[in-house]
């Protein structure tokens, strides 16, 4: 089974989404989840399902000592859900190719610093947008730069608030996020190197 490493900041349901997949799936598991913010959601998560949990901070955060932590759990994909920092270049490059996103817009449209959550919604919504969608791309050392791996669309109608477009955006996320790790890992044949 191919050892996956969650990111998260948040709320964690695109975390939930992966964990129930693949407890049904068997191809992949968590094997650990790094958070930056103490009161996530997503902690609970790792809580109700005993998965370790690395909380990193900005004051103690050491670059290299991540690295190889990260190395000890040998990860088939490292997988960014809602995570709200810059992955730095030394881990980029450490696991190059391995690291995928999910943004909750249809890249390179409404993406970049500050784009994260429901300021993307608000934007898209205030743009009078007529559709939003996701955007899975690998993750490079730039925000929303590396390339697209799956986009997908839903519809905008004028009515709609930014809640009610999260909400559409959360469904998509939870339905393809999973389905997209599982293809990678059986088409791109990831394996621990
Ligand atoms: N090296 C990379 N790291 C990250 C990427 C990436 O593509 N390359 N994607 C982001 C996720 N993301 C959009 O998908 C994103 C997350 C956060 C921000 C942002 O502006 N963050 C703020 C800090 C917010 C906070 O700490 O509360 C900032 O940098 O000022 C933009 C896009 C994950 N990492
Ligand atoms: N730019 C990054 C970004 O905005 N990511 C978004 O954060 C949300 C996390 O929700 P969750 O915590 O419920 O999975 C998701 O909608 C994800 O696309």
């Amino acid at each position: 089974m191919h050892p996956l490493i969650l990111f998260a900041s948040g709320r964690g349901s695109n975390v939930q989404a992966v964990i129930d997949y693949f407890s049904k799936e068997q191809k992949a598991f968590v094997a650990l989840i790094v958070c930056n913010n103490p009161e996530a959601g997503v902690l609970e998560i790792a809580s109700r399902h005993q998965i370790p949990v690395q909380l990193i901070d900005r004051k103690s955060f050491k670059e290299e000592a991540f690295v190889e932590v990260l190395k000890q759990y040998k990860p088939s994909l490292l997988v960014l859900a809602g995570f709200l920092w810059k992955v730095p270049e030394s881990v980029v490059a450490s696991f190059s190719g391995k690291i995928i996103n999910i943004h909750p817009a249809l890249l390179p449209k409404y993406g970049g610093k500050g784009m994260y959550g429901m300021h993307v919604h608000n934007a898209v919504v205030a743009a009078n947008e007529k559709e939003s969608g996701i955007t899975i791309h690998f993750v490079n050392e730039h925000y929303d730069e590396g390339a697209t791996i799956v986009q997908a669309q839903c519809k905008l109608l004028p009515e709609d608030s930014p809640e009610h477009l999260a909400e559409k955006i959360h469904k998509l996320e939870h339905y393809f996020f999973p389905r997209t790790i599982e293809f990678l890992l059986k088409e791109i044949n990831i394996d621990i190197d």
